[in-house]
């Protein structure tokens, strides 16, 4: 199955006006692009720059509110409310879901746990849309001491427990190198939980040829298996954006 690349506009394109960027990602001939915090986006102009330019829209973020913590679970339901909204509104595959750093307070079976009751009354909300939402393991070592989610065993397993086909994993390649590696293994073996990925270079976030991940080992093993959701291309170039794009592109 051919795999679809999605372009990280925020990432990419940082500090490049909105339109500016949308606009590049169809000059680099990529199908889709992506962005973190639809709140902060003026959606009118993201779909009107979208349908100019014939692409479509990956993903964006739901908002950032801890699903460990179960005090402020309504507040999070309350977030992915409005968040299904707009996926809704701008025809979005893919919602984004951190779930909150570890508390040290609480005990860690009940954090797990929380996760998944969390979890378990947003599949209830997404029922019945096109809208998945994705929740995503990060590294703690470099980018995000303190965060919850680390392994994607964990991830995988909360996915297993809620049980719901609305409900997956965003599997980003760059932190679960940096957190466990055995990348082929994790993703293949669990490729029916993954809704999207990102990807970037290790060490630096940047090219993905820049490294010691073998990116084209890894796309060929997922365009083996039915996976059929985007491959999010995350990262901060460390050379020119556009030059970099070119050279990624023909890894699909
Ligand atoms: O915050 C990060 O590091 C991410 O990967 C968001 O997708």
């Amino acid at each position: 199955m051919n795999l679809k690349p999605s372009i990280c506009i925020d990432a990419l394109f940082e500090g490049t006006p909105t339109a500016e960027a949308i606009a590049l990602v169809a000059k680099l001939g990529y199908p889709a692009f992506e962005f973190w915090m639809w709140w902060e986006k003026d959606l009118p102009q993201v779909m009107q720059a979208r349908d100019a330019h014939s692409l479509k829209i990956a993903a964006c973020c739901t908002k950032f509110v801890s699903l460990v913590d179960a005090q402020v679970r309504d507040l999070y339901l309350e977030g992915l409310q409005e968040s299904i909204a707009a996926a809704k509104q701008l025809d979005c595959p893919v919602l984004i879901s951190q779930v909150g750093d570890f508390l040290p307070e609480v005990d860690l079976e009940d954090q797990h746990d929380s996760l998944v009751a969390g979890l378990k009354a947003a599949a209830k909300m997404l029922e019945g849309t096109n809208i998945t939402l994705a929740i995503e393991p990060l590294n703690e070592q470099v980018d995000h001491a303190g965060y919850y989610l680390v392994e994607s065993d964990e991830a995988f397993e909360i996915v297993e427990k809620v049980a719901s086909p609305n409900v997956k994993v965003t599997f980003d390649i760059y932190h679960q190198q940096i957190s466990e590696g055995h990348l082929i293994h994790n993703i293949t073996s669990n490729i029916e939980k993954i809704a999207h990925f990102h990807a970037a270079g290790n060490p630096g976030r940047h090219e993905l040829n820049l490294g010691e991940i073998h990116y084209p080992a890894i796309i060929e093993a997922i365009q083996k298996t039915d996976y059929d959701g985007y491959f999010g291309l995350e990262y901060w170039p460390e050379a020119d954006a556009e030059t970099g794009l070119l050279e990624a592109k023909l890894l699909f």
